[in-house]
């Protein structure tokens, strides 16, 4: 008999892998392939979705090919997905209805102040365990169906069909028009402000503050099952787990115990804690979420510190500012000086997240002094992705009561050695890495792998971690008390900029127009 392997699709904000894996948890076979970025106006931020299903329509076959495999020798496949990322689409073309309004995105700041007139903001935490932000899907499907009547009037019809990522990806996997499987999992739904943490069903109250219709909803599954059989570009593969990408890395890192703890460093920064079967309130500016679920079992929680902005500054670096040709050179920069020079920048280009939750803070270079060259912009790059990990990760320790005694890392800033060594100063605990880099991919295709049997249990997964790096901390406690005080400084000043003048009218605070097409917007193409 031929061998069998498990694959997993990562449809990730900047770029999707399909990845297929051996039983030793091995990668055996990648394709991968970038999307198109569109910022239409300043703090929006766009997908198409049609493009990126082009592209894993593209990419399965490709991974197959790549590994000399056939589908038949696929038990199972995971998808993992960038989470709260909307997705409007026609229930019988098939074609979205919208660009899809990614995570990033801030138009609806705005409309915050009008969500919370009608549900307060502690309600809507207690409910859903996130704050009131524009990161979440709710406001952004509320902000889409009232900037368009049409648009409202066809989703209330049933004519349209709602969902993030993974729930556009799934159904188009499944058959689509034909049938499509219109589901999400509960950690990707626990992002969406629509479900309720306790219930793990959709809100009823929440769904009416947003101006959801619950008809147009995918209903919420478990995260390891049965999530239906691809046909599309594929057929015959079973999909046996959907999980949101932050998530998936923590089962990738095998963090499948209470306490145990990961960040990713992609074009965010993501921490996760596995809290166990009990979800624990933060009082410290974090988000709780759901971390999995297995069918038939009780569901694990996670506390998560998300900082929107880290890899991508290293992008807008390189594509807006021409600093850097590539992402690898913002280390050689920022070794050629020996400090930061004084010099602070704060990447608040979606507001700030945790533990701030200011969605209207803006960014800022502080610090500037005529003795300030390219090096020390690098520099300060690198350390405000560290400084805002040290933030979330003291929030962390305050909520959960503990002090994280090292933390596991990965996604593709881990790469940076002098970003690793900084955190490891900054967070003051060793950092690890794991061999195996793609954990995003790797915890989906482990979560897909559990559910099909196709691995026993998670010790055998737990077993097959190795540490490939480890960075241990060696910055002095005086420099590093100064560092975290001059940050601190520079995110109040961050926060004061984005405030409204005294004199601000309710005009200036007013939705933004209809209009949602690219049309004078920025482009950042694929490739
Ligand atoms: N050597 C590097 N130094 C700093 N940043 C890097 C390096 N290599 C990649 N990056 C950044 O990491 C991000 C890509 O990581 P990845 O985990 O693939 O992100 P995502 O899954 O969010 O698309 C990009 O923003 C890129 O700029
Ligand atoms: O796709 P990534 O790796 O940038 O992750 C994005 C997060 O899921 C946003 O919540």
């Amino acid at each position: 008999m031929s061998e069998s392997y498990v694959a997993a699709i990562d449809q990730g904000t900047t770029s999707t892998r399909c990845l297929v894996f051996d039983h030793h948890g091995r990668l055996v076979a990648l394709a991968q392939q970038q999307h198109t970025q569109h910022f239409p106006r300043p703090g929006w931020v766009e997908h198409d979705a049609a493009e990126i299903w082009r592209i894993v329509q593209r990419l399965l076959p490709e991974a197959l090919r790549n590994g000399g495999l056939d589908a038949s020798q696929i038990v199972s496949l995971g998808l993992t997905n960038q989470r709260e990322t909307v997705v409007v689409w026609d229930r019988l073309t098939g074609e979205p209805v919208t660009p899809a309004i990614v995570w990033q995105d801030t138009r609806t700041g705005p409309l915050l102040p009008r969500i919370a007139a009608e549900m307060d903001a502690t309600s809507i935490h207690e409910r859903t365990g996130l704050p009131l932000a524009t990161y979440f899907t709710g406001p952004k499907l509320r902000w889409l169906l009232e900037s368009d009547e049409d648009l409202r009037r066809r989703a209330e019809a049933g004519e349209l069909l709602l969902g993030t990522m993974d729930t556009w990806l799934l159904w188009n996997l499944t058959g689509g028009v034909r049938g499509g499987v219109h589901s999400t999992d509960v950690t990707n739904a626990s992002r969406t402000m629509l479900m309720n943490l306790q219930t793990l069903q959709w809100d009823p109250e929440l769904l009416a503050v947003m101006r959801v219709p619950r008809a147009a909803l995918p209903q919420i599954r478990p995260t390891l099952g049965d999530h239906g059989t691809t046909t599309d570009p594929v057929a015959g593969i079973p999909v046996r787990a959907v999980i949101g990408d932050q998530q998936a890395s923590l089962f990738g890192q095998t963090a499948f115990e209470s306490g145990e703890a990961k960040c990713t460093f992609g074009t965010g920064a993501f921490l996760l804690l596995n809290t166990g079967t009990q979800p624990v309130a933060s009082s410290h500016g974090l988000v709780t979420t759901v971390a999995h679920q297995i069918e038939g079992e009780p569901t694990v929680y996670a506390l998560e510190g998300s900082v929107a902005i880290a890899g991508a500054l290293v992008e807008w670096c390189r594509e807006s500012l021409g600093l850097i040709r590539s992402p690898a050179e913002i280390e050689t920069l920022a070794t050629s000086v020996d400090d930061n020079g004084g010099c602070f920048v704060v990447p608040a280009f979606a507001g700030l997240y945790a533990p701030h939750w200011e969605s209207r803070a803006q960014g800022i270079v502080a610090g500037l002094t005529a003795y300030i060259t390219k090096g020390h912009i690098a520099r300060a790059v690198l350390e405000a992705v560290a400084l805002q990990t040290q933030e979330v990760l003291a929030a962390m320790n305050s909520d959960a009561g503990l002090a994280l005694r090292s933390v596991a890392v990965d996604g593709g800033m881990t790469s940076n050695n002098l970003l690793m060594q900084t955190v490891a100063d900054l967070l003051d605990v060793p950092v690890v890495r794991p061999m195996m880099a793609e954990t995003v991919a790797l915890g989906a295709a482990y979560a897909a792998g559990l559910a099909a049997g196709y691995w026993s249990d998670q010790q055998v997964l737990r077993r097959q971690w190795h540490r490939a790096a480890e960075w241990s901390p060696a910055m002095e406690p005086a420099r590093r008390a100064e560092m975290l005080e001059r940050w601190s400084r520079a995110i109040e000043l961050s926060v004061a900029w984005g405030r409204p003048r005294a004199r601000t009218t309710d005009a200036d605070l007013a939705v933004p127009p209809a209009g949602l097409a690219a049309a004078h917007g920025r482009r950042v193409e694929d490739g």
